[in-house]
């Protein structure tokens, strides 16, 4: 059986000397949300585009030092404003936050360091500058943000909000990403039923994994197509998993993988489909009969346990990691962190767990608490609640069965804080 760390890089490692995934594509910006950036993107214009004042104020010759200055105009942001003429000694444009630099001028004064002398049918004539200006004062510089030409965003970078908002603002409406990966998703079980069933029928319970597999998906960029409940059928099965291959890169499939004589699907896999199984037991609380199969044609195949929190926490520790390292993600886990302990936890006697916790601040000490979500039964979708990290404990033993409250514990996490 084989440890999870070593089950992680056996996938990376496949993806990698496969040459799964890796192809790129262009998008329009507006959809790159949650791509891998392929190639490098540099910026068409300079931003700001031309000097622009930071404040509001009057566009100033610096030389003139403090004092009187004649209003001769002024400049609002993104409109040309009144009077044109190259600025002369003495006098000043009126101006506002974002607007061009008047030509002549040097220097931005706020309107906090002046004051009004003399003003005629409600247009400001004459000023006076309280403070002698420095020349530059206020003024965001041509391309002081980003250069024309400059790389704005590198291969490897994911888009979010702020990398789409600096392609907006340097007018590059196309970007080369990394391909995303067609991911099935699919439920077996004779017992399942969609969530919408009314009553449900003798011995049923309404499949709950689609639902959370694919938001998981989809909160990491991965949107994925789902493909429904196939019932514990052997030629049903084959059948699915045919078609689904035919036109995926992955599938992600949930139960029938553990020793029941339903669990058809390692079977169907080597002898129908001539798959190889990679590893098919995880030492691992919960989770353990996770397996990882690939086809001829390099297709990945996830079957995660059925019961809900294990193919939630497979999901976060094989999974998402694989399809990050097809989009050539320079990062495809997730950040490990060390958190405290609020009480003693006992550890589980036969696997290393995955307990689900909520981490909290601790305002007065120096890491986060690290809150078990309670009963940690592989079924209870509860214990998965407000859980933002899975405490990663080793297997107990005699000497150690459980840690003592205010221990440090490695913790994986899920989600961002907030
Ligand atoms: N003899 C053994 N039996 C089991 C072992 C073992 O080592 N030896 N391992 C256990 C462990 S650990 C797990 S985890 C489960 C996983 O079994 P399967 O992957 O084959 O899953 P199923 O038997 O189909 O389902 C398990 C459980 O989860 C419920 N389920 C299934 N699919 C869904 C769904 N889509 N939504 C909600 N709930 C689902 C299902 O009804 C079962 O209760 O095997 C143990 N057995
Ligand atoms: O491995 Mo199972 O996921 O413990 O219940």
């Amino acid at each position: 059986m084989l440890e999870v760390p070593a089950a992680q890089k056996l996938i990376l490692d496949y993806i990698s000397k496969q040459g799964c995934g890796g192809q790129k594509q262009s998008v329009a910006y507006r959809e790159a949300g949650g791509y891998i950036v392929a190639e490098d993107t540099v910026a068409k214009d300079d931003l700001p585009p031309f000097d622009a004042s930071i404040k509001d104020g009057y566009a100033v010759i610096a030389a003139d030092g403090a004092g009187k200055r004649h209003v001769v105009g002024e400049r609002s942001a993104g409109s040309p404003g009144k009077g044109c003429s190259p600025l002369k000694a003495g006098h000043c444009y009126r101006i506002n936050t974002g607007a061009p630099i008047p030509q002549g001028a040097d220097s931005v004064v706020q309107v906090e360091d002046t004051e009004l002398l003399k003003g005629e049918k409600g247009e400001e004539v004459e000023i006076n500058i309280l403070k002698a200006p420095k020349i530059g004062q206020d003024i965001r510089v041509k391309g002081i943000d980003i250069r024309k030409g400059s790389t704005i965003l590198s291969e490897g970078n994911l888009i979010g909000p702020p990398e789409l908002g600096l392609l907006a603002s340097v007018g590059v409406t196309n970007v080369t990403v990394y391909k995303k990966p067609v991911i099935h998703l699919l439920s077996t079980g004779n017992e399942l039923e969609e969530p919408e069933a009314h009553v449900l029928k003798p011995g049923c319970i309404r499949d709950s994994n689609r639902s959370v597999i694919s938001s998981i998906l989809s909160e990491n960029g991965f949107p994925c197509v789902d493909r429904g409940i196939c019932r514990d059928d052997p030629d049903l099965l084959l059948a699915s998993l045919s078609s689904n291959l035919a036109c995926c890169d992955v599938i992600i499939s949930t139960g029938s993988v553990s020793m029941g004589d339903k669990d058809y699907l390692k079977e169907i896999l080597v002898a129908d489909l001539g798959a190889t199984i990679h590893f098919g037991r995880v030492n691992m609380k919960p989770g353990k009969p996770t397996t990882f199969a690939t086809t001829k044609d390099h297709k990945l195949i996830f079957c995660l346990p059925g019961n809900p929190v294990s193919a939630m926490v497979t999901c976060h520790l094989f999974v998402l990691p694989a399809l990050k390292a097809f989009v050539r993600s320079a990062h495809p886990f997730p950040s490990v962190i060390k958190a405290r302990l609020p009480s003693t936890m006992t550890l589980d006697p036969e696997r290393p767990e995955y307990h689900r916790v909520s981490l909290q601040q601790d305002l007065t000490g120096d890491h986060l608490i690290a809150y078990s979500t309670g009963h940690q039964l592989s079924s209870k979708l509860l214990s998965c609640k407000a859980c933002n990290g899975f405490a990663i404990l080793l297997k107990g033993t005699d000497k150690k069965p459980k840690l003592e409250k205010d221990s440090l514990v490695d913790v994986f996490l899920t989600k961002y804080l907030y």
